[in-house]
């Protein structure tokens, strides 16, 4: 459709009158928020002028706590509205960079006209209040424009269904006040302004995509209905925008029930959380929780270990026996010995301690303990034993079975704190008692003689009587020292979490031990029965392939307070199971990005954290990069948490981040990466330079560099596989270069635009300018397992992609591709 010259007039014209109304209404709303702060401060200054005190008689003390409660409330009003003026101005400052992007002519069945309705980031009335003259993008209405050409049309509203015509649709691109694109578009969202906006260069921040949302997006975005909504997206196909732009719209839709703090986002590494932290607020929406799974288990067990990190495990996958310890390369990899049998022992270990036939262990484990091998910590003051782990197990095995562990761990909790209660009365005559009375100086004891006044008052003790205040003193002394046991006491320290796990993995299970007898009942020696236990049991009954050297090296780890990465999971769903579960209720929406890279078993444990809320999770299955994936499909374990009727499974097959040349390249490497498709934006087909020695690659990679600047590339980004590479790349590369280069490592907490180095496995999620693969060689990308390493980093690419290669390419890049790149 052509615009004609008046329509460019007229749009012109009104992209005019509807900023001045904007610049009108802001001018009112700043002097609004001016005039409600100099309010407040007022009322601050002068709260007291304003509360009249008098608390002589009873009624005088009601009046003066009513006066109070009204300053107060005065008070936050004027805070209110001032929160509200001062969001409402940020809103419009936001819209009137851009008041609206789309418009789309509706014309309801039965009616003889069209409305054109204006669509922005979002919405903005006229003076009287009673027409939009933008609509929120996220209004019913709206959803037209992301799911219909021109022709016969329906929308949903909460009183029903709304069918139609849309008579037109028209996109923007609108710059301080005035159009600087205007098409009219036909089936899907004007690929030519998606082409404009993919052709940018990229950023060190994601950006919001509310003008371009494709139809498939729109699915996700606006979804309601599922309890568990997953995103199965090729890579760059738009999940996590996607995604953030679903938590925008299910704001705008509940905003009345929801709010951010409620949500929460699982992001693959800090650095991704940063890079995604600004769509929210570019839409005119608060932050969700961000986090990461890392950084929750370290919350959760940090205190008391060393809790292995997941780059650190898959640094230990990828770069087994492949490169020395500085980096440098060790031409071939030959396992051997004592070093391969432990290396396919821990990956072994990885898989079984990843998976649900574990946790249901953990869940064999735990009735097992409601009869038999509990372990407790004895309970110790001073060297002193109080209970021995041996009482603390006679009296949890006393409760009734029935009871369960939690239960039982609350009444022992009591029940061992009566016993400290004993235990100092008893300690009252210890010499060190005595000692600590003495060395008391005059300013504690003046303290402890206040404290116990306080606490004896009216009991009828008194400090007059020399005997009665030693005894005082001694209590008190004792107490000040049992505070740290009777703390412990009540945070469960007295159960053996970490023997409870490493008897998983000690082979022998006591058979012996198994034996014992078992009380049942309590309280009546009559009523108790002697239950022998199946004197059998083995917690692990299908052990996996190399079963000795996982226990032994679990054992070794918890022995150390060190917990891998594959046990942190098992080892807090343990601790729960037995002393109760945490569950986060308030949270009402989980967003896990990069599902594919969660266990099944960490999955389980995220729902049973969460038990209120719905969840999306995106995932690519051809960027599962940890050891522990699924070898099905990234969807069957996630899909089985909420069973088929509440889930929903949408799946995006077009990758918009890449050019086409790259895509075409890219899909190549994975198997059935045929159905990739690529987004018709065009670009230079990927160049692979073989190297014979690093001298060589250093200075061809710093050319590379040179040249992508010279281009006007704004980020450009040097993938090395592991942790290691990217120092030695980083290193070798810094001198050579007339920018500054930098390093990201799993600490960084941001990463700026330029020139830098990263680590494959950080650099998920994010994309760059140009891509240059560090060392592409069959060396570095050999093993099965790497292939979607791989093809993760070349994926990051939007513009260009270059794979250096030290020796012979990878095999991942096969003959059938050899079309699809320049060889250098
Ligand atoms: N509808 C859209 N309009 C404009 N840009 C889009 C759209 N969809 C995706 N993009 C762009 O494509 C790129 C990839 O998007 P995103 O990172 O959300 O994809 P992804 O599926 O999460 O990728 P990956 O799994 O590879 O990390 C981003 O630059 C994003 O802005």
């Amino acid at each position: 459709m052509n615009l004609t010259e008046q329509d460019w007039a007229d749009e012109e014209q009104r992209v005019q009158e509807v900023t001045a109304k904007m610049c009108i209404r802001m001018t009112g709303l700043e002097d609004q928020v001016g005039k409600v702060q100099s309010d407040v401060v007022e009322i601050r200054k002068h709260y007291w002028d304003e509360v009249t005190m008098d608390l002589s008689t009873t009624e005088d003390a009601a009046e003066s706590i009513a006066s109070m409660r009204q300053q107060a409330e005065v008070l936050s009003e004027r805070e209110r509205t001032h929160r509200q003026a001062t969001a409402a101005l940020g809103k419009l400052k936001r819209l009137m960079k851009s008041p609206y992007f789309g418009r789309i002519d509706f014309m309801e069945r039965e009616e003889r006209q069209g409305e054109a309705i204006y669509l922005g980031i979002s919405a903005f009335l006229n003076e009287q209040e009673d027409h939009y003259l933008v609509y929120d993008w996220r209004a019913p209405i709206s959803s037209l424009y992301y799911d219909y050409a021109p022709g016969e049309v329906a929308f949903t509203t909460p009183n029903g269904m709304v069918e139609g015509q849309m008579l037109l649709k028209r996109q923007f691109v609108i710059r301080d006040s005035h159009i600087q694109l205007m098409f009219d578009t036909g089936v899907t969202i004007g690929d030519e302004l998606l082409k404009q906006v993919l052709s940018r260069s990229s950023d060190a921040q994601m950006k919001t995509i509310v003008a371009t949302i494709q139809k498939e997006q729109n699915r996700i975005i606006r979804n309601d209905k599922a309890r568990m909504l997953i995103v199965q997206g090729v890579a760059g196909s738009g999940k996590t925008s996607a995604a953030l732009q679903r938590v925008a719209y299910l704001l705008y839709k509940h905003r009345d029930q929801l709010s951010s703090d409620q949500m929460v986002l699982f992001s693959p590494n800090p650095l991704f959380n940063n890079y995604v932290s600004t769509v929210l607020p570019e839409l005119g929406e608060e932050n969700m929780q961000q986090t990461t799974y890392q950084a929750y288990l370290e919350h959760r067990l940090g205190e008391e270990f060393d809790v292995e990190d997941s780059f650190t495990q898959l640094e230990y996958v990828l770069a087994q026996g492949r490169s020395s310890e500085n980096g440098e390369r060790i031409e071939e990899f030959i396992p051997h010995g004592d070093e391969e049998y432990a290396y396919s022992a821990r990956l072994s270990g990885i898989h079984y301690k990843s998976s649900l036939e574990f946790l249901a262990v953990i869940h064999a484990y735990q009735e097992r303990l409601m009869y038999a091998d509990m372990l407790f910590n004895p309970i110790k003051f001073r060297e002193k034993e109080v209970l021995s782990a041996a009482r603390l197990v006679e009296r949890f095995y006393s409760y009734d079975p029935a009871i369960r562990l939690p239960n039982r761990l609350e009444l022992m909790r009591g029940w061992i704190l009566e016993q400290l209660e004993l235990f100092a009365e008893l300690e009252l005559e210890e010499a060190w008692v005595e000692e600590e009375i003495e060395l008391l100086s005059s300013e504690e004891y003046h303290l402890a003689y206040l404290r116990l006044r306080k606490l004896e008052w009216g009991q009828g003790d008194t400090f007059d009587d020399f005997d009665q205040e030693r005894v005082l003193l001694a209590r008190d002394v004792i107490k000040e020292h049992l505070k740290p046991v009777r703390s412990a006491v009540k945070r469960l320290m007295f159960v053996d979490l970490r023997g409870l796990y490493g008897q998983l993995f000690r082979e022998e299970i006591r058979e012996e031990e198994t034996m014992h007898e078992i009380k049942v009942g309590q309280g009546n020696p009559i009523e108790n029965q002697v239950r022998p236990m199946e004197n059998q049991w083995s917690p692990i009954e299908n052990k996996p392939p190399y079963w000795s050297a996982i226990c032994e090296r679990t054992l070794k780890e918890l022995a150390q307070a060190r917990l891998a990465y594959e046990d942190a999971t098992p080892f807090l769903y343990m601790m729960e199971a037995v002393c109760g579960f945490q569950t986060n209720g308030a949270v009402r929406h989980v967003i896990i990005d990069e599902a594919q890279d969660y266990s099944p078993f960490q999955l389980a444990y995220l729902k049973r954290l969460f038990p209120r809320c719905r969840m999306t999770a995106l995932g690519d299955l051809n960027q599962a990069i940890y050891s522990h994936a699924s070898a099905y499909s990234v969807i069957d374990p996630i899909a089985a948490l909420y069973g088929p009727e509440q889930t929903e499974v949408i799946r995006l097959h077009r990758s918009y981040r890449s050019t086409r040349e790259l895509v075409e390249f890219t899909r190549g490497i994975v198997p059935g990466g045929d159905a990739i498709e690529p987004f018709t934006r065009g670009g230079a087909k990927p160049r692979v330079i073989k190297v014979s020695d690093r001298g060589s690659l250093h200075s061809l990679l710093a050319a590379e560099i040179d040249r992508l600047l010279g281009e006007g590339y704004a980020s450009i980004a040097i993938i090395a596989k592991t942790a290691s590479e990217s120092k030695l790349a980083h290193q070798a590369l810094e001198p050579q270069l007339q920018v500054p280069l930098g390093l990201i490592t799993k600490h960084s907490p941001t990463f700026e635009s330029g020139v830098l180095v990263i680590p494959s496995y950080l650099a998920k999620g994010v994309e760059f300018d140009a891509v240059l693969i560090y060392d592409g060689s069959r060396h570095q990308y050999g093993h099965e397992n790497e292939r979607k390493l791989f093809y993760t980093a070349c994926t990051r690419a939007m513009h260009e992609l270059c794979i250096f290669s030290l020796g012979e390419l990878t095999g991942f890049v096969g003959e059938h591709l050899t079309d699809a790149y320049d060889w250098v």
